[in-house]
């Protein structure tokens, strides 16, 4: 109490940076501060003790070093931390010089409450208190549905057709669009709103110099989805663009027939085969171990182990590159146990040696994260995280 009295008279230009170092002098390990117009809120966090605890290495001078572009997807289980994990991963990419772009693919989005600032409008938005630029980015499906409508407009195979004087044979195939082609899909609008920004982040020059992208991805089947859908749509669309091709055989024949000049291919719209490049360049993102790497975050309840282990199943017959686990929410150390945290400790002692034996999990570098004793919200908290996590 006394140190936040304290920390309130600290003058309202004062950074986070230095207020961790007044934290510091005070003792405390690190400080979750807000500055609202002069006026600081927060939660100091006493936990020196726990560091220890956090010893598998996550090799984070493997993850930072390459200067070259590299996306980060964190997933598992609902609730188990990957927001938290997420951002604290964002905030030290930038922290090292890298300009981060961190997005949550998560229809139930939590970025905002993470960095306890608003990042929602489905817009980037830049996180203040970090050093170098970070970029935050809820993807809103109903702002990217008008976003995808606006970049396709009207491409429904009807009106391919009429200009491609066959309109009388659209009847047969119905008014099928393209954009219902998509939605209709099943996978989501969601999966698609993240695709379509993932190939906006890939191609748009304005994005070029951020070398950091993170994802912090919706609960597992929604990511599986996410993952699996830029093969979907490349077989469905190689399928419609076979039966443009037919169509146009036949018309070519059938008006040359009656005299009439032959279509040229090079005349016809190609937006099917664009979008079938622009999903398998996706889909290669993915899979590219030089670029792409997805971190699995679990806690220890055989439930969520279990759960992380199909997972990488999955994304191992995806070939979707995984290294990394996090298990989050670690008890830490104790001297003085009561009843319910030995049972709970001896537990997860148990967990971590079934995640040993588990064939899936086995292999993959083992990060600890221990269990906070205060919500991790603001930048200077998610730092704080990131310190223990990502070392
Ligand atoms: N190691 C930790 N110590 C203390 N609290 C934690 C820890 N990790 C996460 N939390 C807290 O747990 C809650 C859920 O965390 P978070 O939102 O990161 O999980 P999530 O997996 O992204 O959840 P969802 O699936 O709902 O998106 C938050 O209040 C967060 O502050």
């Amino acid at each position: 109490m006394a140190a936040l009295l304290l920390l309130n008279r600290v003058s309202r230009t004062t950074s986070s940076i230095s207020l961790h170092r007044v934290a510091g002098a005070l003792g405390f390990d690190s400080l979750n501060a807000q500055i609202h117009g002069g006026r600081i809120s927060g939660t100091l966090f006493r936990v020196r003790s726990l560091a220890t605890l956090a010893e598998g290495a996550s090799r984070f001078d493997e993850m930072v070093s390459v200067n070259q572009r590299k996306f980060y997807l964190l997933g598992g289980k609902g609730g188990v931390g990957k927001t938290s994990c997420a951002a604290s991963l964002a905030v030290k990419f930038a922290s090292h010089g890298h300009p981060t772009i961190v997005v949550s693919t998560d229809p139930a989005h939590s970025l905002s409450d993470s960095f306890s600032q608003d990042l929602s409008g489905g817009v980037l938005k830049p996180v203040q208190g970090v050093d170098s630029p970070l970029l935050a980015l809820e993807i809103t499906p109903e702002i990217m549905k008008d976003e995808i409508k606006r970049q396709t407009g009207d491409k429904s195979v009807k009106n391919m057709m009429d200009s491609m004087g066959l309109g009388m044979f659209a009847g047969e195939l119905g008014d099928l669009n393209l954009e219902d082609m998509l939605n209709a899909a099943s996978p989501g609008i969601d999966e698609i709103a993240a695709i379509s920004k993932v190939l906006q982040f890939m191609e748009a020059p304005e994005y070029s110099r951020f070398t950091r992208i993170v994802f912090d991805t919706a609960p597992t089947g929604h990511t599986l989805r996410l993952l699996s859908l830029p093969d979907f749509y490349d077989s469905s669309i190689s399928k419609i663009t076979k039966l443009k091709k037919k169509i146009t055989a036949a018309a070519s024949a059938f008006k040359s027939v009656f005299g009439k000049k032959e279509i040229q291919q090079q005349e016809l719209p190609n937006e099917l085969d664009q979008l079938k490049e622009r999903m398998e360049k996706v889909r290669n993102v993915f899979r590219d171990a030089n670029t792409t790497e997805f971190v699995i975050v679990t806690i220890p309840t055989v439930m969520a182990i279990n759960e992380s282990s199909r997972l990488h199943a999955s994304l191992r017959k995806e070939n979707v590159p995984v290294h990394r686990l996090i298990v989050n929410q670690l008890l830490p150390q104790s001297e003085s146990d009561c009843k319910f945290c030995s049972m709970r400790r001896k537990e997860q002692t148990r967990v971590l040696g079934l995640i040993q034996n588990d064939t899936e999990l086995s292999g993959l570098k083992l990060i600890q994260s221990p269990l906070l004793d205060a919500e991790i919200r603001g930048v200077p908290a998610l730092k704080f995280m990131g310190d223990l996590i990502w070392k």
